[in-house]
């Protein structure tokens, strides 16, 4: 494979299967694109088209046991399927991060927020505990959340979603990855809270240059956000285009009945209150 100096995340003929009592199924086949520095790739399809799964094989987060990735993910030029796990851990968060639906998922219930935050910074930076926490601050500052220092003595649960969403956003943003991929990142929140996290994630874009696979069933989210779009259905790449020629231009049949399906009032009011805030 030619290694494209233009592109962050070069995935190239990308199989995963997985091993059941019923024997070998593959989950996704044949995938393959690019994500340039500073664009937003939209990933949509139906649920089970194959969306998470490619996601989880990018950040090498699949069972290594029961499920095999082959084909090419490489980030900035290196390679990252078939890594160590270890060497994987160091690149996971600082290189390539991961923003997932439910964010109570991505914390653990019985460390408090602050103590998480410190020990994600410390293991990929060479900060003092004062440092990282000063750095946390800051960060949770950066996302609007308020009292920051005082988020920090909470655990989990006593924020809501939308707060920790942001939290998870704070942590990923501070370490300065080159690409973000965000599964459904807006999916459990009410409307309010889904306009802040996209205003960060459109923030973090321009500001840093961070390239953002984002992953959503709402497509008035994907016309707002994304630059390209990929479109999967039973786990393959049915079309691939510039969002204004997907949405404007469909090819397919199946994109087109992804188009057709979509309630016209969910497109229309984010994309409204969105602009305006
Ligand atoms: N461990 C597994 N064993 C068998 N099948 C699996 C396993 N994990 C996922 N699958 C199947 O792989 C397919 C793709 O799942 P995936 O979660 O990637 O879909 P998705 O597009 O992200 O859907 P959603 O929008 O609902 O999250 C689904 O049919 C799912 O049932």
């Amino acid at each position: 494979m030619i290694i494209d100096p233009r592109y962050v995340l070069q995935v190239s003929g990308l199989h995963v299967t997985v091993n059941t009592a019923q024997g070998t199924v593959p989950l996704v086949q044949d995938i393959h694109f690019e994500l340039k520095p500073g664009r937003v790739l939209g990933l949509v399809g139906e649920s089970g088209s194959g969306k998470t799964i490619t996601s989880l094989s990018l950040m090498q987060l699949l069972d290594r046991k029961t499920t095999r990735v082959e084909g090419s993910i490489r980030l900035n030029g290196r390679e990252l399927n078939g890594l160590k796990a270890d060497t994987m851990r160091s690149i996971r968060g600082k290189e390539i991060a991961f923003i997932m639906q439910n964010p109570m998922n991505a914390f653990t219930p019985v460390i408090k927020i602050g103590d998480q935050f410190i020990e994600t910074i410390r293991t990929h930076t060479s900060l003092t505990k004062k440092q990282a926490f000063e750095l946390a601050v800051t960060s949770l500052e950066d996302v609007n959340l308020p009292d920051p220092a005082g988020i920090m003595k909470q655990y989990p649960f006593q924020l809501s979603g939308g707060m920790l969403q942001r939290v998870m956003i704070a942590i990923t943003i501070c370490l300065r990855p080159s690409v973000i991929i965000a599964d459904e990142p807006t999916t459990a929140l009410d409307v309010t809270n889904q306009l802040q996290v996209l205003r960060q994630l459109e923030r973090i874009r321009s500001e840093y240059g961070t390239s953002i696979l984002l992953i959503s069933h709402d497509l008035g989210v994907i016309s707002e956000m994304a630059d390209e779009v990929v479109v999967m259905q039973h786990g393959r790449i049915v079309e691939k285009a510039d969002v204004y020629q997907l949405f404007d231009h469909p090819q397919h049949e199946y994109t087109k009945k992804l188009l057709n399906a979509r309630p016209a009032l969910q497109i229309n009011q984010p994309t409204k209150e969105f602009v305006m805030l």
